[in-house]
């Protein structure tokens, strides 16, 4: 029975209902049946006012989710756009910041020594808390030079790789503001550049070097990185003769391929032109595409 024919039932049988119950209740009065009826009626036509109303809800409802599902297409269709321009954005965005490092880099000559030669092992320890400071001084693994010195130090890989070993290095070009950081804590010119003068590294002409094997292993070497003791002196007399040949072995190639050495750190190589290049205080973020927007 559907919800239209429903109501019409029910009244067929109120109407009939004073004759059938009369069948079974002979001893109520005609004017209760009476009266009962029209309570009935009251009834019916209050279900049939709320009927109405509900049908008129749901038209209404209908109608509402008509135009929702129309608007939900508009910002679909929206949303579809907005995806495409913010591609074209980042598209945009990702030249503007290659430009703008290209720039940089020409500006500055420095270059990314992986795109010189992806066969040196780069390991920084400065862009971790594994350092003398014990803090994170360069946000990024990045290690720039001078192409002249990158090309020498490609050189000194080459020769190693004819023994079977390759460099590591451990340092490259490190913004003026961390050398005054270095500085602070370790203000001895043995170790540490005076950042008055500049350091090498400052310049993007110094490395911080060691040798590894086919496997990856740094050799024997007198001394850990950075261990700021006479121990890291290449004139120290007391290396084990594996260390010492290493160290020599390091320095042999390092020189032959235009680096010049310190006494008091083993690791520090200088480009033999080193001073031609100027000072620079760039962070190495600004080396790298800032797509934050
Ligand atoms: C801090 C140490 N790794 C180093 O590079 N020292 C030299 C002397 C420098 O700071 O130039
Ligand atoms: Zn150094």
């Amino acid at each position: 029975m559907n919800k239209n024919t429903k109501p019409f039932f029910i009244l067929v049988l109120l109407l009939f209902y004073p004759f059938l119950s009369g069948c079974f209740q002979s001893d109520i009065t005609m004017e209760e049946h009476l009266d009962e009826l029209e309570e009935l009626k009251i009834k019916m036509s209050e279900f049939e006012y709320e009927n109405a109303i509900l049908e008129e809800t749901i038209s209404s409802l209908e109608d509402t989710t008509g135009l929702l599902e129309k608007e939900k297409n508009r910002l679909l269709g929206t949303t579809a756009k907005m995806e495409v321009e913010n591609k074209k954005l980042v598209a945009k965005l990702e030249k503007m910041e290659n430009q703008r490092i290209t720039q940089l880099m020409d500006e500055t000559g420095l270059v990314n020594l992986k795109d010189i030669d992806d066969t040196i092992i780069i390991d920084l320890p400065y862009a971790t808390t594994n350092n003398f400071v014990g803090e994170k001084v360069y946000s990024i693994e990045l290690c720039l030079l001078q192409l002249e010195t990158a090309l020498k130090l490609k050189a000194a890989n080459e020769l190693a790789k004819q023994d079977g070993l390759k460099i590591k290095i451990w340092d490259g070009y490190r913004p003026h503001d961390v050398q005054k950081v270095f500085w602070e804590l370790t203000p001895d010119p043995s170790y540490v550049g005076d950042p008055a003068l500049g350091s090498d590294h400052n310049r993007g002409t110094a490395v911080d070097v060691t040798l590894v094997d086919q496997d990856g292993n740094e050799l024997e070497m007198p001394t850990r990185f950075d261990d700021f003791s006479p121990n890291a002196w290449r004139n120290y007399q007391s290396n084990t003769p594996e260390a010492q040949k290493n160290m020599e072995y390091l320095t042999k190639i390092m020189v032959e391929s235009g680096f010049t050495t310190i006494n008091t750190e083993w690791w520090h190589f200088a480009d033999s032109n080193a001073k031609n290049y100027p000072v620079l205080n760039i962070p190495l973020e600004d080396f790298v595409p800032d797509l934050d927007f």
